[in-house]
């Protein structure tokens, strides 16, 4: 299943790598773009304990100098103090302007790592290995780092693009259910918003639901198209200057949702999946899709076995959340919302009735 993906940017473009067992690789690929010879792998105990040989010892053989930066596994973590446990990482080794971050593990160290590396010495060299799903489709490729504050998600961060994307799917074999689950929300997003096809692919098949029966073909097919939609479309638009927007389809709920819930209730590809339901709800009640539309998502939202429903959340608390999202101009909050499968529009404002009364109908359900 080897393949090369690129996502072309104006100033700093790379390749996003896909073949089983590129972890053993990651010294050789390296050693092709004449980086420094010291190397910061970051990581968390419970994948540096399954793959972090392998990564060591494949720099190692390449003439790497590795040392190690081990934070504690969570969403609850990604925060600045984790942030300064890199830098005095970074600093204790004496890492230089020419050295090189590698963020071995899921979206939550791959955020964090890059925001480091954007900021460590105003800007070092980093690398994505992402290790769930979700990290592989979605959070490794188009350079958003960041860490969440008390207030709310992804709050403090930058753009910051990887030097390149590893991505060995074997190591999906050792991921929880739930968490190759919660990978599946971003992967139908990208069926929603970019690729009608790419649906209705995932739409006539079956074992969405689990790592262990998904049939190996599907699920390459689910990592080259993904990683292709999200190169397309950060290629158009590093910044979100405007198309990237779509890329947070169902992430305006869905991150109230999931700061709301303390971050472990509801993880985020949960969060994303309630919060497509959501947008999709929205988007009927304003006649710009059709119900039956609704419908075809939610069913293939609840086929990757995730929740449909709102969980037991104050919705005056939600409402108050998403006066924080990114998108927000001028004090109005914009939602992502679809007007077919496979394409989706910024809107300027939803009446907050609206909103109100689909978070109702999704609580009661
Ligand atoms: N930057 C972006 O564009 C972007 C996109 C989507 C999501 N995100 C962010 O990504 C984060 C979510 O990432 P996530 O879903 O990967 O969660 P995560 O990083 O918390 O990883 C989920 C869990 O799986 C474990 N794990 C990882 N790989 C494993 C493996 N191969 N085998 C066994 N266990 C493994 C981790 O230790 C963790 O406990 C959120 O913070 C979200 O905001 C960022
Ligand atoms: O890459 C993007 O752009 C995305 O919006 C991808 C999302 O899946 C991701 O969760 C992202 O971190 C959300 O961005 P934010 O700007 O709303 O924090
Ligand atoms: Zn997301």
């Amino acid at each position: 299943m080897a393949c090369t993906i690129n996502v072309n940017l104006p100033e700093s473009s790379y390749e996003i790598q896909i073949a089983p067992s590129t972890l053993d690789k990651l010294g050789e690929y390296m050693s092709k773009l004449e980086l420094g010879r010291k190397v910061l792998i970051v990581s968390n105990p419970t994948v540096f304990e399954l793959y972090g040989a392998r990564v060591v010892n494949s720099l190692e053989a390449n003439n790497y100098q590795v040392f190690t930066c081990i934070l504690p596994d969570g969403e609850s973590y990604k925060n600045l103090d984790s942030i300064k446990e890199i830098y005095d990482a970074c600093i204790e080794h004496r890492l230089e302007r020419s050295s090189t971050l590698v963020a071995l593990g899921g979206g939550v160290i791959g955020d964090m790592t890059g925001f480091a590396a954007a900021t460590y010495l105003r800007g070092i060299n980093f690398i994505q290995a992402p290790t769930t799903l979700l990290a592989m489709v979605d959070s490794s490729i188009g350079g958003k780092t960041g860490v969440n504050h008390p207030k709310g998600k992804n709050l403090i961060g930058a753009f910051y693009q990887p030097k390149f994307v590893l991505i060995d799917p074997e190591v999906l074999q050792t991921l929880p259910e739930r968490e190759f689950r919660a990978g599946m929300a971003e992967v139908i997003k990208y069926g929603v918003i970019w690729d009608a096809e790419f649906f209705a692919q995932m739409e006539a098949s079956t074992h969405l639901d689990s790592i262990k029966t998904i049939s190996p073909e599907l699920l390459e097919t689910i990592i080259k198209l993904s990683c292709q939609a999200k190169a397309d479309v950060v290629g158009q638009d590093e910044r979100e200057a405007g198309l990237r927007a779509i890329l947070n389809y169902g992430h305006t709920i869905g991150h109230a949702v999931e700061s709301l819930t303390g971050y472990t209730e509801v993880i985020h590809g949960e969060a994303v999946g309630i919060g497509m339901v959501a947008a999709g709800e929205m988007a009927a009640e304003l006649g710009m899709w059709t119900k039956a539309e609704t419908e075809r998502q939610n069913h293939l939202i609840a086929k990757a076995g995730l929740l449909t429903h709102l969980p037991k959340i104050n919705i005056d608390e939600i409402i108050t959340a998403i006066q924080i999202d990114k998108k927000v101009r001028d004090g109005k909050v914009r939602f992502i919302l679809p007007t077919q499968i496979g394409k989706v529009e910024i809107t300027n404002e939803v009446p907050t009735d609206t909103i109100r009364s689909v978070l109702n109908n999704l609580q009661r359900m």
